[in-house]
């Protein structure tokens, strides 16, 4: 294979969005199922991977403080159980652009370690279904995010249908997080228990359900969707996953600029567009 001239390979780990999650009934495992539409944006993190005589990682970018890069990262543990399914001794040298906020409902770990399972396939010139074999093990929205297409995902987000919706391609986005970190779990801990209908066909008439119990949990949420809400030309303002990110969706990237422009200092934000 040929390599770039750095030795390093890249591999972009695009930032997730639930376009509207449906949480139907707590499973025995603990596990919600979920009826969901997974959309990716053209911004996110990068990977980079070289050889190397040992696995290792390095974080760089905006996000990467208080992130460790031991064996607990979801980079690691995707170059692990991807070289654990080959059942071959390999190793690489990895590093990590973090340029999304850690534990934010839009997946950069997820992301992470789904572009580690992309660009190690490559690297390793392995069987791309060894990937889609270990990616359900390091998180449940793994599996969409090394797909990185609009999908509807049923189950835990692991039945997933890549769906050709018109228009959204390129559709003009503003992401908003408060700057609170809201654990996953924590919210569908509190979550309501009541199923409020299915998914359906238009995702537009949906919902996201971990809005509620994330806004008990994290005050500020309510403050950045009413912004957002707020916008000139905004025509769709709704949480992503467990949150706290919450995302606008514009006709016109100008005027998604200028609702850009005008967001607080005190909040994260992203201008970007659906792939
Ligand atoms: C809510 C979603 C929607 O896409 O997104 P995020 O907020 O994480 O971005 C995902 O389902 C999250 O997926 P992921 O972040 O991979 O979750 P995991 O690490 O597998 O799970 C963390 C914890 O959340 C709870 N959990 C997660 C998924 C699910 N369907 N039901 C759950 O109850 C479980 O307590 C689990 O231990
Ligand atoms: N490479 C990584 N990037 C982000 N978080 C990571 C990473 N590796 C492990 N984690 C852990 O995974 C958790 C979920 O992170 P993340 O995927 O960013 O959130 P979310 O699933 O809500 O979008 C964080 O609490 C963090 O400690």
């Amino acid at each position: 294979m040929k390599r770039p001239e750095d030795g390093w390979l890249r591999e972009p780990a695009p930032a997730k969005l639930n376009l509207a999650l449906h949480v139907r009934r707590r499973r025995d495992d603990g596990y919600h199922e979920l009826e969901t539409l997974f959309a990716f944006l053209i911004e996110g993190d990068m990977i980079a991977a070289r050889p190397a005589e040992r696995t290792s990682l390095t974080i760089g970018g905006p996000f990467s403080d208080g992130l460790e890069a031991g064996d607990d990262n979801l980079v690691i543990r995707a170059a692990h159980a991807l070289a654990e399914a080959a059942d071959q001794e390999l190793s690489v040298e990895l590093h990590l652009d973090k340029k999304l906020p850690v534990a934010s409902g839009i997946g950069g770990g997820s992301a992470d370690a789904a572009a580690t399972l992309r660009v190690l396939t490559r690297l390793w010139s392995l069987d791309p279904s060894l990937a889609q074999q270990v990616a359900p093990g390091l998180g449940a929205d793994v599996p969409a995010c090394l797909l990185s297409m609009t999908a509807r995902g049923e189950g835990v987000g692991e039945r997933l249908n890549p769906v050709a919706i018109e228009g959204l391609s390129g559709t003009p986005v503003l992401l908003v997080n408060p700057g609170v970190a809201v654990s996953t779990a924590e919210v569908f801990k509190a979550w309501d228990g009541q199923d409020r209908g299915p998914l359906g066909t238009v995702w537009r008439s949906g919902r996201n359900d971990l809005e509620m119990p994330a806004r008990a949990l994290a005050p500020e949420i309510d403050n950045v969707l009413r912004w957002l809400g707020e916008r000139e030309g905004v025509n769709l303002a709704r949480m992503s996953g467990s949150g706290a990110t919450c995302f606008a969706m514009f006709d016109d990237a100008d005027v998604r600029n200028e609702a850009a422009a005008a967001c607080p200092d005190k909040w994260w934000h992203l201008a970007s567009e659906l792939r």
